[in-house]
């Protein structure tokens, strides 16, 4: 269980994917274009729309993976996924944590280039790009989830 709260802000979330979307067209300037983008929802649907604008991609499609309920992990669950192989496909993801959703991605899409916004040590190896690193003991708490309230001094809580 994490013991810190990392909160992101729509702004933050903003500039952090379009700081992922900088680092891919870097690496698509080398490699080539992407075919689309494929975002793993429904927590990477948000970042997915951003690299998909900054990088003017318009085909998108989605992997719709789930294995959190609250902040327990269960059994990671394909919903969908898509044809093929990944070659040419960038996925998108908001974050790694243990890397279990990232194994089962490539399971699925071997040939994809696989990127998150944020990564934590447990998941970073299975992730080709990435922009932030948090420790593992951090729950990253995204503007979706949240909403401003009223909080003790940290001093209190220890
Ligand atoms: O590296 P892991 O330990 O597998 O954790 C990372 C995954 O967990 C969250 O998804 P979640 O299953 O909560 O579903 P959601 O995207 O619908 O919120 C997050 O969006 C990642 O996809
Ligand atoms: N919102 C959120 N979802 C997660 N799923 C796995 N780890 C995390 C995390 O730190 N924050
Ligand atoms: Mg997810």
């Amino acid at each position: 269980m994490a013991g810190r709260t990392f909160p992101v802000s729509w702004w933050e979330l903003h500039r952090d994917a379009k700081a992922l979307a900088w680092r891919l067209m870097d690496k698509s300037e080398k490699t080539g274009p992407f075919k689309g983008v494929v975002a793993v929802a429904r927590g990477g649907l948000v970042p997915a729309t951003i690299v998909a604008r900054e990088l003017e991609l318009r085909l998108v499609d989605t992997l719709c993976i789930a294995s959190y309920s609250d902040r327990e992990q269960g059994q990671v669950n394909v919903l969908k996924s898509i044809e093929g192989d990944g070659t040419g496909w960038v996925i998108v993801d908001d974050l790694v944590d243990t890397g279990a959703t990232a194994r089962a991605v490539r399971e699925l899409l071997p040939k994809a280039h696989f990127a998150t916004v944020y990564a934590k040590p447990e998941g970073r190896p299975t992730v080709d790009t990435f922009v932030t690193e948090v420790s593992q003991d951090t729950w990253i708490l995204f503007p979706w989830d949240s909403e401003m309230q009223e909080v003790p001094p940290i001093a209190r809580g220890r």
